[in-house]
C-alpha cells in the first residue's frame, strides 16, 4: 500500500477547566456546564487501509475488551452509517491514563472517526461526525469538532471559546475513580444554578471550579492529597471527575520547576492548553 494512505495522527487529552453539575436528567445522567480545552499531550493512532474489508487494532488495552475499545466502536459506527465496507489496520500509541478524566478513550474515538473519515474518503461533515459520536460517549463531539468549548446538556452543546493557554502540570495520583460511582454518590451537588457563558468568562480562572471535588475528595483522599499539595504552590483543580488533577502555570521553566519537585509517588506531565485541537492541526497539514 502507498505510504501517502498511512495517517498518524493525535488523540489530545482535553481539560475540564471549570465544570457546574446543574441537574440530572429522567434516564440518570447530568445536567452539566463546563469549560473544554485541549492539551497538546496525548495518544497518537496511525492508521492504514486494509483491502480485505477487516478492522485491526493493536494493541488491545488492559481491561477493555476488543468489543468494548471506542476505537472499534468508533470505525464500526462509521461503516454502519455510510455503508463503507473498507477495513483499516490501527495502532495506538496510549499515553494517557485510563480513567483519568482527561477524555483519553473519548479523544481515541474522535481520532479514529475524523482519520478513518479521510482514509476511506467518505467525506462526512463534521456535524455528522459529531452525532456519531456522541453516540459513543459525551466527550466525543467536542474532540469531533476541535476548539475549545463552553459546554451544556451532558457535554454536546457545544459553543466555541477561546481562553487563555497557560502551561500545565497534569497529576495522576495513582487511584482510578469510576464516573458512575462519583455521579452516582448521594452527596454529589447537582444543583448549581445555571449560569451563562459570558458570565463563566468573565468570572475567568480565579471563579472556576469543579463540583466533582468534594465527592472525589471523600471517596479518594490521595486525589485531595495531591490537590492540596498543587494548591500551596499554584492553582489547581480537578478534571472531570478524576483521577487526574492539573495545576496553571504562566511559563513552562515554571511547570518544569514543579515537576521537578513533585514527589515520586505520582505520575505527572506538563503541558501547554491548545484552543484549537493538535488532531484538526494534523489534518490540515
Ligand atoms: C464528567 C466528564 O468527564 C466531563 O468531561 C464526562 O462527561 C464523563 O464522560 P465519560 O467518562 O465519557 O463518561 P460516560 O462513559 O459517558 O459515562 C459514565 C457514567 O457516568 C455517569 N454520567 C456521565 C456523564 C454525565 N453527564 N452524567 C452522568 O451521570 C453515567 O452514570 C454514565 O453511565
Ligand atoms: N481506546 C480507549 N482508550 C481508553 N479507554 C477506553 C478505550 N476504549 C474503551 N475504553 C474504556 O473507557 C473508559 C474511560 O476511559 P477514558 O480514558 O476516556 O476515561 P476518562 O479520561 O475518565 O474520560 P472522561 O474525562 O471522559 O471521564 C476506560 O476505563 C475503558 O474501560
Amino acid at each position: 500500500m502507498p505510504d501517502t494512505a498511512r495517517l498518524r495522527l493525535p488523540a489530545p487529552a482535553k481539560l475540564n477547566r471549570m465544570l457546574h453539575i446543574t441537574g440530572r436528567r429522567g434516564d440518570g445522567y447530568h445536567e452539566l456546564q463546563t469549560l473544554f480545552q485541549f492539551l497538546d499531550h496525548g495518544d497518537t493512532l496511525s492508521l492504514a487501509p486494509r483491502d480485505d474489508g477487516e478492522l485491526r487494532l493493536t494493541p488491545t488495552l488492559p481491561g477493555v475488551a476488543d468489543g468494548d475499545n471506542l476505537i472499534l466502536r468508533a470505525a464500526r459506527a462509521l461503516r454502519e452509517a455510510t455503508g463503507c465496507r473498507r477495513g483499516a489496520d490501527l495502532h495506538l500509541e496510549k499515553r494517557l491514563p485510563m480513567g483519568g478524566g482527561l477524555g483519553g478513550g473519548s479523544s481515541d474515538a474522535a481520532t479514529a472517526l475524523l482519520g478513518l473519515n479521510r482514509l476511506w474518503g467518505l467525506e462526512l461533515s463534521l456535524d455528522a461526525l459529531a452525532e456519531l459520536g456522541l453516540t459513543l460517549g459525551a466527550d466525543v463531539p467536542v474532540f469531533v469538532r476541535g476548539h475549545a468549548a463552553w459546554a451544556e446538556g451532558v457535554g454536546e452543546r457545544l459553543t466555541p471559546v477561546t481562553l487563555d493557554s497557560p502551561w500545565f502540570v497534569v497529576v495522576h495520583p495513582g487511584v482510578a475513580v469510576a464516573t458512575p460511582a462519583v455521579f452516582q454518590a448521594p452527596q454529589l451537588t447537582r444543583d448549581t444554578p445555571p449560569i451563562t457563558m459570558a458570565r463563566a468568562l468573565q468570572g475567568g480562572t480565579a471563579s472556576w471550579r469543579n463540583d466533582c471535588e468534594p465527592t472525589v475528595r471523600e471517596l479518594h483522599p490521595e486525589i485531595g492529597e495531591a490537590l492540596d499539595w498543587l494548591r500551596d504552590r499554584a492553582p489547581a483543580m480537578l478534571t472531570g471527575t478524576g483521577a487526574c488533577v492539573f495545576a496553571r502555570l504562566d511559563r513552562e521553566a515554571d511547570a518544569q520547576a514543579l515537576l521537578a519537585e513533585m514527589p515520586s509517588r505520582w505520575q505527572a506531565f506538563a503541558a501547554r492548553g491548545r484552543n484549537r485541537s493538535p488532531l484538526h492541526d494534523a489534518l490540515d497539514r
